[in-house]
């Protein structure tokens, strides 16, 4: 009779046990269960040990109890999730159509898993019968005590684990199950004196190293055992001989990071911030949008929302797109907060991951500073989750489970009773939409700190093909940066990569090709010589001369940074010029350096790709040119005006933050274009209503759902006919939503790079009314979870607001 029983997620990626299992509770364990600490438990044919995690934990139970099995042990002393965290593995795995294993991955890092070690050992027997197979497995153990892992490569038989069973119950050999709980890298050992002891008088035979040590410890108290015995120039055998002897006791203590001497300043914060500061700090709602302009200083509001929740003892996690991740977010959190922060971020070693992650967990931290993963640190009193620069898509996990940071945000703030505050100079069109609804509090912050906005004017590069000038750079941008160098300032330059092949454009007019049901534009296949919507998948014909002017200069755009980067060494070889993009950028190091340069004056002329966009804080930099902003209004996505604003916006705001006025230059061939002079004129709300009514007009998110299943294999063949499969599949079961016309499928077309890594990658396209999601989802995770297709890799992205 069990008097507790429990409910548990075991450790485990097969789609075939993802769900919860009940296992009961001895009661020498009862008293040990807790919900979000680990047990271990047998699966199977019972032999296969298995760690799990507790959500539930009950006093009684539907299944018969014959029927139910016992957990072996409890693994942890404090629940490692917390209760509300089992919550949110619930909701993602629903929202997110996953495993549960995907959803716990997220919250318990790599190195804290267990490793079992189940070790066979021989013991004495005299007269005790064993048949031939037994005999054969007792002899081969009693040679070897091996791990019950060793033992089934050694030993072949099918029936090894009834042989041991056998074995056991004959008492011939003991089970010894080690378990190595991963987890202690983060912990150091010291050592000290056994205090109540005096050491004089000890009965043994001191060496002189002994002596040393004991003598050091009296002098220094606790010492970390690495430095005792560096210091000292002894090894380690000297010290654990102490401990053997009671002389000395061990400790292990939290793998210290060492406090960087910085100097603890804040700034007095101007009027509009100290207003935002209060209405997010006395509001009784729980998400805010700080809509605050390019420089308004933003991340000085963050600071002291997250110095309020300090003060009740709350801590607070600072989300940052991983790029931004850099030394200018630590160094400004760290100068005031001192090393009460925690760092996330995708560079960090396991060890590194699981010491800060432990840090958080003991409470020893008041702020997380992280890419989107940190949004899942294990806090308990949670004050405030800040996500800066909140239209960044780096918020979109690219990995499954395909999580949106924003969306877990705002569960967590709901769950936990906590704050979110999302900020940007260009919020997201959902996260606008959002606060249009009253979803979202919107909090304005109109100015920058110095109170002044850059100068922004629009240049017309059909014109200087006119003037006879036919490479990237305008006659007005090169005099402006000959002007910011002779004064010793400094210039961006800034050009889309990703837009730069594909799209199909005139050179005269600035006519870009695009699909007529979607809105977007169309992009080049060398395949069949045409144009493709990789939305709808409709193709045409690649054309020569332009539908609109007819001019034959119609051709695919192109041009890249190292482009670039020659012709300015050439208009200007005495300037340092350095380029920033994927490319150039192998590691993180590669960046910081370039920043470090960049911010100490060593570098004048910066050229980069988007990663210059994220909210760098230069004071010097007075001119800034988007050198072909049209490339990023036809990238083939339907959200291309959104991301245009943005970059422009964002790229823009780096010009002119310190007291000098900063120059930007948007060159374009179409400079009529709604979007790139709503973003001149630094009109969100205009552009955001426009692109809301267009949205609405062709069905896109917010007020739609674009579902996108990917499905992945190394085998072509495979995966083309697995697509048609489940296309068929999912049409049969919406036939009724299409009919009805809230709902529609587009029929299988290769994901835009095809092949990557040797694999192939076609996508399913859905766009589904909201009301149909609950429904959707159901046939969604019926085709994730087809057992079938377990070799085909199947990943799903929902695109959407709903929260
Ligand atoms: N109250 C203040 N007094 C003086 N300087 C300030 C104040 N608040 C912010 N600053 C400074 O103004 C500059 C811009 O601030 P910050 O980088 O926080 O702007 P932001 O709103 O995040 O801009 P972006 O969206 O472009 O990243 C910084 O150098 C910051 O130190
Ligand atoms: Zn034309
Ligand atoms: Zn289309």
């Amino acid at each position: 009779m069990y008097k507790k029983f429990v409910q548990l997620i075991l450790n485990n990626n097969s789609k075939s046990i993802d769900q919860l299992f009940t296992y009961g509770v001895p009661d020498a364990l009862a008293d040990a269960v807790e919900i979000g600490k680990r047990v271990k438990v047998n699966f199977g044919n019972n032999k296969h040990m298995i760690d799990a995690l507790i959500v539930s934990i009950d006093c009684s139970c539907q299944i018969p109890e014959h029927k139910i099995k016992t957990i072996i042990d409890v693994l942890d002393d404090v629940p490692v999730v917390s209760e509300e965290m089992i919550k949110l593995i619930f909701w993602i795995r629903e929202r997110y159509i996953c495993k549960y294993s995907d959803a716990i991955r997220l919250l318990i890092p790599a190195a804290i898993k267990y490793e079992h070690n189940i070790v066979v050992k021989a013991k004495e027997i005299n007269n005790i019968s064993l048949s031939d197979k037994e005999k054969e497995l007792y002899n081969f153990i009693k040679d070897n005590p091996l791990e019950l892992k060793n033992l089934k490569k050694h030993y072949t038989y099918n029936d090894i684990f009834t042989v041991i069973d056998n074995l056991k119950d004959k008492d011939a050999i003991e089970i010894i199950s080690k378990d190595k709980l991963k987890g202690k890298e983060a912990y150091e050992k010291y050592v000290s004196l056994i205090e109540d002891k005096n050491i004089n008088e000890y009965d043994i035979n001191k060496t002189k190293n002994q002596v040393n040590v004991i003598n050091y410890l009296k002098e220094n108290k606790l010492v970390n055992i690495k430095k005792l015995s560096e210091d000292l120039g002894i090894s380690p055998s000297v010290i654990n001989n102490l401990i053997k002897k009671d002389i000395l006791k061990e400790e292990y203590i939290l793998y210290q990071i060492e406090e960087k001497n910085v100097i603890k300043n804040e700034l007095k914060l101007n009027e509009e911030q100290k207003n935002a500061c209060e209405s997010i700090i006395s509001s009784d709602n729980k998400v805010f949008l700080l809509h605050g302009v390019t420089g308004s200083g933003k991340t000085e509001v963050y600071m002291n929302i997250i110095e309020h929740y300090i003060n009740e003892n709350k801590q607070s996690i600072m989300l940052v797109p991983e790029i931004s991740l850099t030394a200018q977010t630590i160094d400004r959190f760290e100068k005031r907060f001192g090393n009460k922060i925690a760092v996330f971020h995708s560079k960090l070693s396991k060890k590194e991951k699981l010491i800060q992650w432990t840090k958080v967990h003991n409470k020893e931290v008041d702020v997380v500073i992280g890419a989107r993963s940190a949004v899942f640190s294990p806090i308990k009193d949670l004050g405030a989750i800040i996500i800066d620069e909140e239209h960044e898509d780096s918020y979109i996990s690219s990995t499954s489970p395909k999580y949106n940071t924003i969306e877990v945000a705002i569960k967590m703030a709901h769950n936990l009773n906590s704050k979110v505050v999302l900020g940007s100079a260009t919020p997201s069109i959902n996260t606008y939409y959002m606060a249009q609804k009253g979803q979202i509090e919107i909090i304005e912050l109109k100015n920058r700190v110095n109170n002044q906005m850059p100068d922004m004017k629009i240049i017309d590069m059909s014109s200087e093909l006119d003037k006879g000038n036919n490479t990237l750079i305008s006659e007005e941008l090169y005099e402006s940066m000959k002007k910011t160098l002779f004064n010793k300032e400094q210039a961006i330059l800034f050009l889309n990569k990703r837009g730069y092949s594909g799209f199909v454009t005139c050179k005269k007019c600035g006519h870009v090709v695009k699909c007529d049901r979607c809105d977007v534009s169309m992009t080049y296949h060398i395949k069949g010589n045409m144009l493709k919507c990789h939305y709808c998948g409709r193709t045409k014909r690649m054309m020569y001369e332009c539908p609109k002017c007819g001019s034959k200069k119609i051709e695919q755009f192109s041009a890249g940074t190292q482009h670039v980067e020659r012709l300015v060494k050439q208009l200007f070889p005495n300037a340092v010029t350095e380029r920033m993009d994927v490319d150039s950028m192998t590691d993180r190091d590669c960046y910081e350096n370039i920043y470090r340069r960049f911010k100490n004056g060593s570098i004048d002329i910066l050229i980069g790709t988007q990663m210059l966009a994220k909210g760098f804080d230069f004071p010097n930099v007075t001119t800034v040119g988007v050198l072909v902003a049209d490339a990023i209004l036809n990238l083939p996505f339907y959200n291309a005006s959104e991301k245009t604003f943005q970059l422009i916006t964002q790229v823009s705001g780096r010009a002119g933050r310190g007291s000098k006025t900063g120059n930007v230059f948007i060159q374009t061939y179409e400079p009529n274009n709604f979007i790139i002079n709503a973003a001149k004129n630094n009109n969100y709300e205009l552009f955001i209503n426009e692109e809301l009514k267009l949205r609405k007009e062709f069905a896109f998110p917010p007020f739609i759902n674009i579902i996108n299943i990917c499905l992945i294999s190394k085998n072509e063949d495979l995966v083309i006919k697995t697509a048609n499969e489940k296309y068929e599949e999912i049409k049969e079961a919406v036939k009724d939503m299409v009919k009805e016309r809230s709902l529609l499928l587009y029929r299988p077309i290769p994901h835009s790079i095809y092949k990557i890594n040797d694999e192939y990658r076609i996508n399913l396209f859905i766009k589904a009314s909201r009301s149909k999601m609950a429904e959707l989802k159901k046939i969604l995770r019926s085709v994730y979870m087809d057992k079938d297709i377990e070799y085909i890799k199947v990943s799903i992205n929902i695109n959407t607001d709903t929260v």
